[in-house]
Formats: C-alpha cells, structure tokens, sequence
C-alpha cells in the first residue's frame, strides 16, 4: 500500500503537515509530542509491538539516571513532573571499596541530584501522552526498510510481512543508535561519519530487596571501581538495584562457569555476593552475553529540508556520563526553540539545528568516554578528591566563577562543548593556583626554619636583601 500524507504545499502551515517520526522510543515518543503541540499532524512509526502492552519487554538497561537537561526537556511538554515523581534522587555516588568500606562523594550541591527512573515506564509514559494529541497516530509494528532521499517515500516491513510506503513533509530519525535513517546519510556527499566500538562490555544483574528494603542505601549511584573496569548499582521503585558490570570483553571471555563468578566476585566484590545472592549470581551472570557499546558520531543532522536525526540515531553515547537520553532530550528541545525563532520554515530551521547542536553532541560523545576513566580509576585517587573538594569548595565561594564540570553537564543546560572548554580552562587555572600555594607553603616553611620566630625583629628592606642573598632551596 501507499499513503501519501505530504502536502507539497508551500503555504501549508504545521496545522496540516506531516511529521514522520520514525523511531518510538525515548527520543521519538518526545518529539511526537513536541510536534503534536506545534499543531503538526504526526506520524510515529515504531518496528516494534507497542511496549505497553508487550509482556516482555526488550531493550538496553533497565534503568536510566535523568538529570536537568532531560528534566527540561519534558518540562516544555508538561512531562516533567509525572515522571521525576516515579524517580528515585541520587544524591552522591557511593564507593565500595575492596575491603567493604562505602565512602560517598556528593554529585554537587546540597539538593542536587539525579534521579534513577524506569526506562519502560518512561517511554510509555511518553507514548501515552503523545497520544493524548488527537493530531498524533502511533503506528506500531513498522519497520522502516529504507527511503529515498529523492522522494522522501519511505518503505515500512509490517508484521505479517507486507510493505508499505508513506510520505511525509518532514522525516525526523529518532530510530537509535543503528538508525535505518541515517543509512540514506551515508550516501551524501560531505557527510561524515564515525563509528568506535569499546573494547568494554556490560552485563547487568539484579539485586534484590532483603526483609521488603533495600540491600543498599537506596539515594546514592553505587559504584565498585576497581581501575580498569567497574561495577555500578541505581535503585528501582521496586526496592531492587540494578547492577551493571562494564568490563573488557577478554575478562568476560575468562569467566565462564558458576565457580569462577563467584571467584570473580570474591576478589573484586565480596560485599555484593550476599547481597545479590550465590545461587542467583551463579545464575544470572550468563542469562545473557556482555553487551558492546558504540559510540557513533555524524555530522550534518539534516539532509535538505526533508529529514533530521535526532538522539542516539544522530549521537549514539558510551553510557558513562549517564547523558544520552538526557542529551537526545535536550536535541528535541533545542529544535523546538529554533522552530520558535525560524517560524518553522523548515529550510531554515534543519541547518541551524545541525549548526548548533553538533559540536554540543561531539562533545558529549567525548566527555562520556572520559567519565568511564573518571568512574572507574579517578575515584581511587586521593589526588582526584582533593581536587575535587576543592573545585567544589572554590564554586561555593565563587559560585560564576569556578563551576565543576559534573555540575554544568548535570545540573545546568550549559552548552556541552562551552563546559567542556571552560572545564579545560578552569582545571588549568586551578592546578596553576594549587602548585603556587605549594611552592609558597615549601618557600615559606623554608623561611621559617631559617629564620625561627625568635629572630630579632628586621625590616622588611633587612628580610629582602636576606632573601635575595639564598640559594634556591629547589
Ligand atoms: C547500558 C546503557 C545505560 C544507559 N544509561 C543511560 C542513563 O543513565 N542516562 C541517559 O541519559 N542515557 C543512558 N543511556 C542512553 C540511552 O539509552 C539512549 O541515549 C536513549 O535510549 C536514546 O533514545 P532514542 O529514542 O534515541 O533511541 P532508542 O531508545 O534506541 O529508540 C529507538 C527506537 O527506534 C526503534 N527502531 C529502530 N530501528 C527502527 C526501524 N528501522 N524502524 C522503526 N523503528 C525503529 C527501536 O525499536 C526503538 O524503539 C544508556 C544506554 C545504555 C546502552
Ligand atoms: N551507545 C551504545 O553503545 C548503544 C546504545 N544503544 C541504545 O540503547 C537503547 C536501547 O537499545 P535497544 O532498543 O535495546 O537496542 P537493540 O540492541 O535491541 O537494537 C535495536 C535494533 O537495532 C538493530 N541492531 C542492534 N544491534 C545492531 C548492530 N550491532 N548493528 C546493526 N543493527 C543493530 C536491531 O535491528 P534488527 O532487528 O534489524 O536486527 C535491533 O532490533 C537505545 O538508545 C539504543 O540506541 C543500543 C546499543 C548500543
Ligand atoms: N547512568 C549511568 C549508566 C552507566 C554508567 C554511568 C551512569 C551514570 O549516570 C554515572 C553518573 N553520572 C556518575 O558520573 O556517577
């Protein structure tokens, strides 16, 4: 069959064009609503059942921490509040240590944090109320095989094995990190693409309640960071933890029987075998292999004023920063706000989008990297929490002046790459004013045992020309 929903109207406003948003996960069911409120007649196309009413429900991690880019972005569609109220705040990450101890270190300020939510939940959430728009149709069971970027028509698989073509105004791609959309990309001229798998792998576990509560403080994103590889632990409403094990694939590949997971696990986290159980560890570890992560970087997001990408299909992200939902979020947001500013002219407005949004992404992509190394060894380092005590004890003081990157990637909509640049700036900055401190505190200790308090009393002119007459104590 074939549908032709586009207008080829020029004078059309958003009351009668037709979005296509191909992809109905997190990001797709978001903009859905975002162009349902705008007046645009939206089209969701999603190759799966619709996941309220599949019984199992298949995807990536169970839970996602959503922080204030994420937050904002479902605020602008009324979103904001049914969601953080099914969230669970984590306030700090919480270390383990080898020997048991839990020492945590808070994520900013008091009352700052960033909450663990359901992702299932979260993405019915958001189909339900793109729903609620009498201009929005969920079409469920499309599998978007291909399309042509001369036509725009794009050819769905349905269930029973049927195809059908459809045409819309506007193609937006929110169809994850392998997206079919952005296949079409590769074949433009000055396209760019790039795409790194990790050599890490992940695999998660669940920890169960004990007596009905948590086995582990509930506010807190635990971590067991044992330097080259980690394990993490969010809440759930259900008073469970999610673990996640982020590991080489070659130390997966040397764990292979029952016995030796409970060996892995008793050398690099003991506390968490009771916790999660013998038999269950035993059992679960091999329920399913180590997933890869990718990290995809493209660049430009839009083709012609047809079709734009949008979350993981334009920015797929290594999960460390606990920022691609939020950015994908934050890209509906930022289209929404240059639709405002471009009256929704389309050729306009898709070149903007990539002009702005691309270096924010990259730099995401990049910070998300970094903060494995960040999570998993960094932490360990009584160089790294100093640091950290005093980027946070300089932003209490100067809070404009000193602003700790954690605190402008989570809790501020700083653009990604302008808090990368002043990070860079900052740390600079600050190692500078720490390594004079020091040579200070040495010169001055120097001075001290030179000269004992109970010298007779000099002239500052008298003090200069002894000064001038030592050796460098260096
Ligand atoms: C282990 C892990 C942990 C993570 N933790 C966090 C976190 O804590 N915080 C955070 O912000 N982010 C996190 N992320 C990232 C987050 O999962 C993604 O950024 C987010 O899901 C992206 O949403 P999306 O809608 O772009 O893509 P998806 O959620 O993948 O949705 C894409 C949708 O498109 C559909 N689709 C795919 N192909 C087609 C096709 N051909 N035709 C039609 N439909 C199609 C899929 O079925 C799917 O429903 C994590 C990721 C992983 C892997
Ligand atoms: N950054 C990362 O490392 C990754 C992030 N994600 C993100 O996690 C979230 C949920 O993912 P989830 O829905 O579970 O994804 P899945 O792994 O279930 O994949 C969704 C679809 O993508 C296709 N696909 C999967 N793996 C590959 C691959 N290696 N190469 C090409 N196509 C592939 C499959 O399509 P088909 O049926 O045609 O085979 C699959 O149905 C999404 O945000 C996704 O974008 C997902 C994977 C990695
Ligand atoms: N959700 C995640 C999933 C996987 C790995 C990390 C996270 C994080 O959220 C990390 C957090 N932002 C941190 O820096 O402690």
């Amino acid at each position: 069959t074939t549908m032709d929903y586009s207008t080829n109207d020029s004078k059309s406003t958003s009351k009668n064009k037709v979005v296509a948003v191909v992809g109905g996960g997190l990001v797709g069911a978001l903009n859905a609503c975002y162009f349902a409120k705008r007046g645009f007649q939206v089209e969701v196309f999603e190759s799966r059942e619709d996941i309220r009413q599949a019984k199992i429900v298949k995807g990536r991690s169970i839970n996602l921490a959503l922080s204030h880019r994420g937050r904002q972005a479902l605020k602008q569609v009324g979103m904001e509040d049914t969601i953080v109220s099914k969230g669970i705040p984590m306030h700090s990450r919480m270390i383990h240590s080898l020997n048991g101890t839990q020492s945590p270190i808070p994520y900013g300020k008091k009352g700052q944090y960033i909450l663990s939510v359901d992702r299932a939940n979260l993405n019915k959430e958001l189909l339900s109320a793109a729903e609620t728009y009498s201009t929005t149709k969920l079409n469920f069971a499309h599998k978007l095989l291909n399309w042509s970027t001369e036509t725009g028509a794009m050819t769905f698989l349905r269930a029973a094995g049927a195809k059908e073509e459809i045409q819309a105004d506007l193609i937006v791609g929110c169809d994850g990190a392998f997206s079919a959309i952005r296949k079409q990309f590769l074949r433009q001229s000055r396209f760019n693409f790039s795409q790194t798998y990790i050599p890490h792998g992940y695999l998660e576990l669940t920890m169960p309640p004990i007596n009905g509560e948590f086995a582990m403080k509930p506010n807190y994103l635990h971590i067991w960071p044992r330097n080259t590889f980690m394990m993490i632990a969010l809440p759930n409403l259900d008073k469970t933890f999610t673990c996640t094990l982020f590991m080489p694939f070659d130390e997966f590949e040397n764990v292979t029987t029952g016995d030796q997971v409970i060996e892995f696990f008793q050398k690099y986290f003991p506390d968490a075998i009771p916790l999660i159980g013998a038999d269950a560890l035993k059992r679960d570890y091999f329920h399913l292999p180590a997933q890869a992560m990718v990290s995809v970087k493209c660049s430009p997001y839009h083709l012609s004023d047809k079709c734009v990408l949008m979350g993981d299909a334009a920015h797929a992200v290594v999960p460390f920063y606990g920022q691609g939902m939020n950015a994908g979020f934050e890209d509906c947001l930022v289209f929404n706000e240059i639709m405002d500013q471009l009256n929704e002219d389309f050729s306009a407005v898709l070149p903007e989008y990539t002009r702005v949004r691309v270096p924010d992404d990259h730099a995401i992509a990049d910070l998300a990297m970094y903060n494995y190394v960040e999570m998993r060894s960094h932490v360990n380092s009584k160089w790294f929490l100093f640091r950290k005590y005093v980027d946070n004890f300089l932003h209490m003081i100067m809070p404009r002046t000193v602003i700790p990157l954690y605190t402008m990637v989570t809790f501020t909509r700083t653009r990604y790459h302008e808090a990368v640049k002043r990070w860079h700036w900052q740390d600079k900055v600050i190692n500078q004013g720490l390594l004079c401190v020091a040579a200070s505190v040495v010169g001055g200790s120097y001075l001290l045992v030179r000269y004992p308090p109970n010298m007779p009393n000099i002239s500052i002119e008298q003090l200069w020309t002894r000064l001038q007459a030592l050796k460098s104590p260096f």
